[in-house]
């Protein structure tokens, strides 16, 4: 059987379609209404696995029918100066969603940053407004890698309820998002992190093991328990042995691959997924500004409004 085949690979690729065709759909209707959707993405510096991803948003929301563009600044902007940027794209009616691509350079405290987009805008749910919102269980505008990691992982069919899940790397917009979106589905949840005494012993305990740290072959098949459903959220970029870049995740792979039920390729996995859910994002945005501009304006059709 080719590994393309084996049932054990948790494809992403499938669910983004799903998702990016419900997308279109939305986008259509709301751009004839008079609500072109547009995404805006901001980089500081510059970051491979940055890249990537603003490569594949680009992809997908022209493939979605959301205009989308980069604004990229010098490692060497000041925080001041990139404030003045976002607050600009606040205040400009034609974009829908900002999101602000991590890391940014050391001297910029990217909280900062997130928390100069106007929550009506900000497609990542990464505001202390919006991130408190899935404390409260109010889910449908979450950080994207943490609900596409978890819409894989209910491609599984596991039962969420009492399930065990450790989640390995407690980051704000991975981690720590996963860990209250599966408490709220009523999972049992452990994060672990750089202080845990041992990762492996509680890894060893999950029925479903998340895995965002950001460093290849971390978790071993020694540290996964038999039939779990392996997560692998990391993105990588290492040279192969042929002397050519490649992306690799947090997980080896070949081995736990042996070990668990179903495990997510990187590529082809969690990202794919992530793409789409920011692009979904940029759509449930638009809808709470049309829902604004409506108790505003007594009407939802800019057109005749204007
Ligand atoms: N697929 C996707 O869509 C996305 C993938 N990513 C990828 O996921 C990975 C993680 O990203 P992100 O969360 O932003 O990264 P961060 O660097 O912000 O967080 C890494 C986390 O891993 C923890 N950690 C570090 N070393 C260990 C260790 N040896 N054992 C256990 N925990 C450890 C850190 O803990 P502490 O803080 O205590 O040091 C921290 O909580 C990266 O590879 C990134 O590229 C990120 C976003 C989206
Ligand atoms: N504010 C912010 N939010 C993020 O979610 C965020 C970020 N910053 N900074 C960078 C990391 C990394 N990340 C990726 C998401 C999808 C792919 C992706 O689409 N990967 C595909 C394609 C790989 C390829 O084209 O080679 C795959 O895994 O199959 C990659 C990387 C999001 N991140």
């Amino acid at each position: 059987m080719s590994l393309s085949d084996d049932s054990r690979y948790l494809k992403g690729g499938p669910v983004a379609q799903r998702i990016i065709a419900a997308v279109r759909e939305d986008a259509a209707i709301a751009k004839a209404e008079g609500f072109p959707p547009k995404l805006i993405s901001i980089t500081v510096g510059d970051t491979a696995a940055v890249d990537v991803y603003v490569r594949n948003q680009r992809a997908k929301a022209q493939l979605a029918g959301i205009d989308f563009e980069e604004r990229r600044f010098p490692a060497t902007i000041t925080s001041g100066e990139l404030e003045a940027a976002i607050h600009g794209l606040n205040a400009d009616p034609r974009v829908t969603g900002i999101i602000i691509q991590r890391p940014v350079p050391a001297h910029i405290p990217v909280r900062t940053l997130q928390a100069a987009v106007h929550p009506l805008k900000d497609v990542e749910g990464m505001h202390p407004a919006s991130i408190g919102n899935i404390v409260y269980n109010q889910l449908d505008l979450a950080p994207c890698t943490a609900a596409a990691s978890v819409e894989l992982l209910r491609e599984t069919g596991l039962d969420l309820k009492g399930l065990e899940v450790v989640i390995v790397g407690h980051s704000e917009i991975v981690g720590k998002p996963i860990a209250f979106l599966l408490m709220s589905e009523g999972a049992t949840v452990t994060v672990c992190h750089h202080m845990t005494r041992s990762v492996a012993a509680h890894a060893r305990r999950a029925d479903a093991l998340f895995v965002a740290v950001g460093k290849p072959r971390l978790i071993k098949a020694d540290m996964v328990k038999p039939g779990a459903a392996v997560i692998d959220i990391g993105i990588n970029s290492e040279i192969g042995p042929d002397g050519s870049s490649r992306i690799v995740g947090d997980v080896d792979t070949e081995s736990v691959r042996e070990v668990a039920s179903w495990i997510t390729p990187v590529p082809g996995g969690v990202g794919p997924i992530t793409v789409a859910i920011l692009l979904r994002n940029t759509m449930v945005a638009l809808s709470r500004q049309r829902a604004l501009y409506e108790a505003t304006y007594g009407t939802a059709d800019r057109l005749a409004a204007e």
